[in-house]
């Protein structure tokens, strides 16, 4: 009887918890929701949890008659607008946006972002500078007190492909861990993005509360493009949890 009970909690239980999927929507569904107003100009981040964010911008243009202008953050971003026949625009024309809705790999307890699983972290950042305010959707598994708790593939580094082993080498001797050169999956060679550049994951990185002066030490190593730490940026970010509720910090 006693165990009868427990197996049937144990599936009421299971039977209440989310997806990761739906975890990743229902934090896209209210961000798009809480942020975007009618005749913004929008950024749209890169992603498996954007692609939901642009399923619901999809849906608020077409019953809510929303004029909305779409701004890309990569190759990825620009197919789902098209897709969802969202106005597609850009920064040389509209270099002000009022909002950009972005995922996140990892967000600490300062809001301070590692980005660039996907490779996308260049257009990422100057789309999110030129926003008012970024706002984060993520599942709970992206939630952490520090970087690196959660996130173990490392900090993504941008950098132009001459420079890749010197890149290396320094970071690794002013910072200790080991950047690995990321390889493409369905190509041989290295992952090149679409900027034309290579990426290098910093893992194995000693954790800090000083990533702004880590960060800024690292974008003057000639080479380097940009790096997937984003500080100081986001506003708010929304993580679906497992029970379908989602959390808000900022
Ligand atoms: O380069 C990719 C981006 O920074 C993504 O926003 C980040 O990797 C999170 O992606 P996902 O929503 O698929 O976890």
């Amino acid at each position: 009887m006693f165990l009868l009970k427990r197996t049937l909690t144990s599936i009421r239980h299971y039977s209440t918890m989310c997806s990761l999927e739906d975890a990743k929507k229902v934090a896209a569904f209210k961000a798009v929701d809480e942020y975007v107003k009618n005749n913004y100009i929008v950024g749209v981040g890169s992603g498996s949890t954007v692609v939901y964010a642009v399923e619901r911008l999809a849906e608020r243009v077409n019953k809510e008659k929303l004029n909305l202008v779409c701004i890309p953050t990569s190759f990825q971003a620009r197919q789902l607008i098209i897709k969802h026949k969202l106005v597609l625009g850009e920064l040389e024309i509209h270099p002000q946006l009022d909002v950009c809705i972005d995922g996140a790999d990892e967000v600490d307890e300062n809001l301070t972002l590692i980005k660039g699983g996907g490779g996308c972290l260049l257009q990422e950042k100057i789309v999110a500078s030129c926003a008012k305010q970024l706002i984060i959707i993520a599942d709970h598994t992206k939630n952490s007190v520090q970087l690196g708790d959660k996130y173990k593939k490392g900090i993504p580094i941008e950098v132009v492909p001459i420079s890749y082993v010197p890149i290396k080498n320094k970071i690794e001797t002013m910072f200790g861990g080991e950047l690995v050169l990321r390889m493409a999956v369905a190509k041989a060679g290295p992952v090149v993005t679409d900027n034309g550049n290579f990426i290098l994951d910093w893992k194995n990185f000693k954790q800090t509360k000083d990533w702004q002066k880590i960060n800024a030490e690292i974008q003057l190593i000639p080479g380097v493009v940009e790096t997937g730490l984003f500080i100081g940026m986001a506003e708010k970010a929304y993580f679906g949890q497992e029970d379908g509720s989602v959390k808000e910090q900022s």
